[in-house]
């Protein structure tokens, strides 16, 4: 028997926030589409894959999706359950349905019929099922799945060993010895959790940091509206200095270049602290430098240093897992799975292929690629494809 195939005009593959916010702004523009996620639930990211404690680091105004303020009497820093409901709120306003526990496991372009066609796996009821469509929007997110760095001995340790995107809380830590591999933001509020639940906690800050605190950065963000970057940066640091003073005697040492010029450039983040630095000062996080190996269940670090740890939490960031299933002939994305073009020109490539959430601006730039994305496919509409396109 063949296989049926689904005819759609815009497929957009996952139902985070991007998925969800191109597909609203889409169907603003009554443009049909399709949303096609993995999981049993919209933003499960944000559902499932976080830990406990996990709020919002920015304010609203850099938080919303596209025509859909959050209210006027929400506070400026949104809860992660507020955040959750947010989400739910803007797929029943603007009717949003995903098709779930479908994982997307290829897509190609056919020259011949212009369009793009792509194989779902249905973990329901284990049936591969096929759409096609004019355009293709990957919106799979840069969190697709965690980063296992490769450090001697790792997979023989003796404790145990878990992702951060796994970790929930360290009421579950108790009286252990724990490492946090990764001082990013989630290393650093993890560190922080495991603290604050009695674990004896020691974190690997191998490069360096900055480290701001929340206003600090509403601050910055919002200065960045009227004040060229690298004014903004140089305010950031002395405010930063004034506030931490000189860390480097606890192991943390400021980059050269400024904090947001740096997330521009890399796309990592500053770090936006939440109380970990006091607790390093007072020596109740023990900073470590890199790991060199690992025997048993002993550390070894770069300067030497060893110890024995009941458990190892690798906060060791993110990967796009786009190669693993896109037929990308053109190279429009990069072995990382990053998109190949600089932002702000990342988010349109050819055959009608787009990408939305990729662009390392977290939830403001998602919100940018969802309406450049629309109004693009729109115009294409306009232009006198749009029969075509519907047949
Ligand atoms: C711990 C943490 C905290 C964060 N906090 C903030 C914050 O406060 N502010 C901010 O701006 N940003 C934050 N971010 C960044 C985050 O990337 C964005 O908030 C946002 O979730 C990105 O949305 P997205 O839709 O692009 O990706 P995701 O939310 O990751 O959604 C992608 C979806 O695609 C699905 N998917 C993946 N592969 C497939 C496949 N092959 N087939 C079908 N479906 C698939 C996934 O299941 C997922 O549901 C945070 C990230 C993390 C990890
Ligand atoms: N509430 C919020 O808004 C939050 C937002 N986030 C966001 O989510 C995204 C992901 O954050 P996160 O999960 O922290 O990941 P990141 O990629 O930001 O950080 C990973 C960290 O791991 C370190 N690392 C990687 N490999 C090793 C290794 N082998 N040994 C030692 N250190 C290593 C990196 O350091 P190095 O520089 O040395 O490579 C880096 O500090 C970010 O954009 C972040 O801002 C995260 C948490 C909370
Ligand atoms: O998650 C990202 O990549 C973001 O850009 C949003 C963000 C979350 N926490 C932050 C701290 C400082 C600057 C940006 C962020």
């Amino acid at each position: 028997m063949g296989m049926a195939m689904r005819e759609q005009v815009v497929i957009i593959v996952g139902a985070g926030p991007s998925g969800l916010a191109t597909s609203a702004c889409l169907k603003n523009l009554c443009i049909p589409n399709v949303v096609i996620e993995r999981d049993d639930c919209s933003a499960s990211l944000w559902k499932k894959r976080c830990y406990d404690r996990l709020n919002l680091h920015l304010g609203k105004e850099f938080c919303e999706l596209p025509h859909f303020p959050f209210p006027p009497d929400a506070p400026t820093f949104i809860s992660k359950i507020d955040f959750i409901k947010y989400i739910d709120d803007y797929s029943a306003r603007f009717e949003v349905k995903p098709l779930f526990s479908r994982e997307v496991t290829d897509a190609t372009y056919d020259r011949e019929v212009q369009r793009w066609i792509v194989h779902v796996n249905n973990t329901c009821t284990n049936n591969v099922e096929c759409y096609s469509g004019r355009f293709l929007v990957v919106a799979t997110g840069e969190n697709s799945e965690g980063i296992v760095p490769e450090i001697p001995g790792l997979p023989e340790f003796e404790g145990e060993v878990l992702h951060s995107s796994l970790f929930k809380s360290g009421k579950d830590y108790s009286g252990k010895n724990v490492l946090v591999v990764g001082c990013g933001n989630s290393g650093m509020e993890i560190a922080l959790d495991l603290s604050n639940h009695g674990a004896e906690t020691s974190i690997v800050v191998r490069n360096s940091i900055h480290v701001m605190n929340k206003e600090l950065i509403h601050m910055g963000m919002r200065l960045l509206r009227y004040f060229p970057m690298a004014l903004v940066d140089r305010l950031m640091v002395s405010c930063s200095i004034w506030l931490y003073g000189d860390t480097s005697k606890f192991g943390i040492r400021r980059p050269e270049e400024g904090p947001f010029l740096l997330k521009c450039k890399t796309g990592r983040s500053p770090i936006l602290d939440l109380g970990t630095i006091k607790k390093i000062k007072t020596g109740d996080i023990k900073v470590m430098n890199a790991i060199a190996y690992i025997r048993g269940n002993e550390v070894r670090f770069s300067n030497n240093e060893k110890q024995v740890f009941d458990a190892i939490i690798l906060a060791t960031g993110y990967k796009s897992t786009i190669k693993a299933w896109l037929k990308d002939e053109d190279g429009f994305f990069i072995e990382d799975g990053m998109p190949r073009a600089k932002y702000p020109n990342h988010w349109s490539g050819p055959n009608g292929l787009y990408c939305a959430g990729l662009s390392k601006r977290g939830l403001f730039g998602v919100s940018e690629d969802a309406m450049n994305i629309a109004t693009d496919i729109y115009s294409l509409f306009k232009d006198g494809l749009k029969d075509k396109i519907l047949l």
